[in-house]
C-alpha cells in the first residue's frame, strides 16, 4: 500500500445543528417545497473485465449525475457491518461519554448542537476493536478509491496510472466520517433534519449506509423549485460521488453534485470515506478537458490549499 497520511476520522450526530455551516443552499423551507422523485444512478462493475467499458461508463456517470454505484470493489460485507456495528456502539453512549471524544481540529466526535465543551479522549479503552476495525476499512477503502481513479482517469483518456504517476497517491489524504441520524426529529430541528444540502469538497467520497433510506441528490443545482430524488439502497453496492476538486479538476466536465440527507422516520448509520490527492498536488485543468473553445475556468491551487481554505470555511 502507498504511504497515507494519518486518516482523519469524525463521528458526527448529523442534526442540522452541527451541520448547517457547510451547506451552500437548502433552508428547511426550501427543502419541503422542494419536488421529489427517484433515481436510477448507474451501477459499475469494479471487477469487470473490460477496463475500457467500465471506465466509459464512469465517465457517463460522472458527467451526467456525480454519483454511481460500484460493485465486485473489494470492501468486505462483513467488515462494513463491523464499521456499523463500531459506530452504532459509540453513538449509543451517554452524551457525556460521547463529549470526552469532543472535536479538535476536525478530528472526533460533534455533537447535534455545536456546543463548546473540552474533553480528553478515551477511545481506545473503551472499544478495543474499533482501532483495527477503523484502519481496516480506510486501508481497504483507499484501495477501492484508487480502482476507481484509475477508471477515472481512463474516462478522461488519461493514462489509467495518472494520478499514480503524478504522485497525487503518494500520500493521499482520508477522511472518514460516521454519521449517525436520530430517528426522532428534534422540534428545534424546525423541521430541518439530517444534512442539508451541499457538496463535498474533496476528489471522491465513497459512501455505505444501513439501508436506510433518505439520501437525495439535486443534479440541476440552479433549477426552480429543486428536483430532489431519492438514491436508492442497493445491497452491497457502495456509493460514489464526485466532489468540488474534482470538478474543478476537470474544468466542470465531471459534476460535484448537491446531495443532502432527509428524515424518514428511522434512525440512519452512514459511513463516508473521502479520498484527496495528497496536499502538494497541483490541481490544474486536466488537458483532455479544456480546448480553445473551453478554456481552463479556474487558476492551478495545490489540492492541500483547496482543502484547507473549504475546511476552515467551515469550522470558523
Ligand atoms: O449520510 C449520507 O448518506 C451522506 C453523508 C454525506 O453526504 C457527507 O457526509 O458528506
Ligand atoms: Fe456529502
Amino acid at each position: 500500500m502507498e504511504a497515507q497520511r494519518s486518516p482523519q476520522l469524525q463521528l458526527r450526530h448529523a442534526t442540522t445543528a452541527a451541520n448547517q455551516q457547510r451547506f451552500r443552499s437548502g433552508s428547511a423551507a426550501a427543502q419541503r417545497s422542494a419536488m421529489s422523485g427517484s433515481v436510477d444512478l448507474p451501477v459499475v462493475d469494479l471487477a469487470s473485465s473490460d477496463l475500457r467499458a467500465a471506465a466509459a461508463s464512469v465517465r457517463q456517470a460522472c458527467v451526467e449525475h456525480g454519483f454511481f454505484y460500484v460493485t465486485n470493489h473489494g470492501v468486505d460485507r462483513a467488515l462494513v457491518e463491523a464499521v456499523l456495528a463500531e459506530s452504532k456502539g459509540f453513538f449509543d453512549l451517554p452524551m457525556e461519554e460521547k463529549l470526552k471524544l469532543h472535536r479538535t481540529n476536525h478530528r472526533g466526535y460533534t455533537p447535534p448542537y455545536a456546543e463548546k465543551l473540552d474533553a480528553a479522549s478515551e477511545f481506545v479503552e473503551r472499544f478495543p476493536s474499533w482501532k483495527e476495525t477503523m484502519k481496516l476499512y480506510i486501508a481497504t477503502a483507499l484501495d477501492t478509491g484508487e480502482r476507481i481513479l484509475s477508471l477515472i482517469a481512463l474516462g478522461l483518456d488519461l493514462d489509467a496510472e495518472f494520478f499514480h504517476k503524478i504522485g497525487a497517491l503518494d500520500c493521499p489524504s482520508t477522511f472518514l466520517r460516521l454519521l449517525h441520524y436520530p430517528g426522532e426529529v428534534n422540534e428545534s430541528d424546525s423541521g430541518n433534519y439530517g444534512a442539508s444540502a451541499h457538496s463535498d469538497y474533496g476528489a471522491i467520497t465513497l459512501l455505505v449506509t444501513d439501508g436506510t433510506p433518505g439520501l437525495q441528490i439535486c443534479r440541476e443545482k440552479d433549477r426552480d423549485p429543486q428536483l430532489w430524488e431519492d438514491v436508492h439502497h442497493i445491497d452491497g453496492a457502495l456509493i460514489v460521488n464526485i466532489g468540488d476538486l474534482l470538478e474543478r479538476w476537470t474544468n466542470c466536465v465531471f459534476r460535484s453534485t448537491l446531495h443532502r440527507v432527509v428524515a424518514v422516520g428511522k434512525e440512519r448509520y452512514s459511513v463516508a470515506f473521502f479520498l484527496d490527492p495528497n496536499s502538494d498536488t497541483v490541481v490544474e485543468c486536466l488537458e483532455s478537458c479544456c480546448s480553445e473553445a473551453d478554456p481552463p475556468r479556474f487558476p492551478p491551487i495545490k489540492s492541500g490549499d483547496y482543502i484547507t481554505g473549504r475546511i476552515n470555511s467551515t469550522y470558523k
